[in-house]
């Protein structure tokens, strides 16, 4: 795990966006595609931005979404909708959203289904844009989920999950940790003293937050992106 500071939000979106790009030239110089994973919610707006003006053969990416809730894709609480209005313009108009959402299935049939179309995409991801929650929540993987064992588990054989938790009034899908640490790096981006505060607990113990699996797991290096 490596960390990184900045003094401010701005600095650590820009240079988030700078290692995305670095990630996805170097899968782009060796292969016909490459896939990155991107996070919504709050933190990743100006990231994503500013990964939007990148000089890349925007054409050959393939963007997945690390989570999404269960709403329409006009829904201001979609996050295919930012991903679309934030990520998919200027020079990277041309890349391909994996949406999730489909209105005419269920949340169960979706997940299932979407976890045939991921092994479809360029894996492993170049790279994982990822948040977090300060209840130590990444992608839709919450503490209090009931399925969130093999949403977890390094090892398993699910790439995506449906989840529903109290914390949130939609149902969900998320890639699940096995799916996400497939990828050559992950980027945590993380603003604020609380959720610093959350990370350094799920740091010194292996506490019950789900974050503290991510950071455990050997798979994918983690770079912590923080700004106050
Ligand atoms: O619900 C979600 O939460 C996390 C963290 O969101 P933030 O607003 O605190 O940045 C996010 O990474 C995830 O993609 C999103 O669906």
């Amino acid at each position: 795990m490596t960390e990184f500071e900045f003094n401010t939000r701005e600095e650590a979106s820009v240079a988030a966006a700078a290692r995305l790009q670095a990630a996805l030239e170097r899968r782009l110089a060796s292969g016909a595609e490459a896939s990155l994973v991107i996070s919504g919610g709050t933190t990743p707006g100006r990231c994503l931005s500013e990964l939007s003006t990148a000089s890349l053969d925007w054409n050959r990416v393939h963007a997945v979404l690390s989570d999404e809730r269960w709403v329409a894709t006009d829904s201001d609480d979609s996050n295919e909708k930012l991903a679309r209005e934030l990520l998919l313009r200027n020079a990277a108009a041309a890349a391909r959203l994996h949406g999730v959402f489909r209105a005419d299935m269920s949340v169960d049939e979706r997940a299932r289904r979407l976890d045939r179309e991921l092994r479809l995409q360029p894996l492993p991801f170049a790279c994982a844009l990822l948040g977090m929650g300060t209840d130590g929540h990444f992608a839709s993987l919450f503490p209090d989920a009931d399925n969130l064992a093999s949403g977890l588990d390094p090892d398993s054989p699910l790439l995506c999950i449906p989840v529903r938790t109290k914390a949130s009034p939609h149902a969900r899908i998320s890639l699940t940790l096995s799916a996400l640490s497939r990828s050559d790096e992950i980027v945590l981006l993380i603003f604020g003293a609380e959720k610093r505060d959350v990370l350094r607990a799920a740091k010194q113990s292996a506490t019950a937050l789900p974050v503290s699996r991510l950071l455990l797991q050997k798979r994918a290096p983690v770079n912590i992106y923080w700004a106050p």
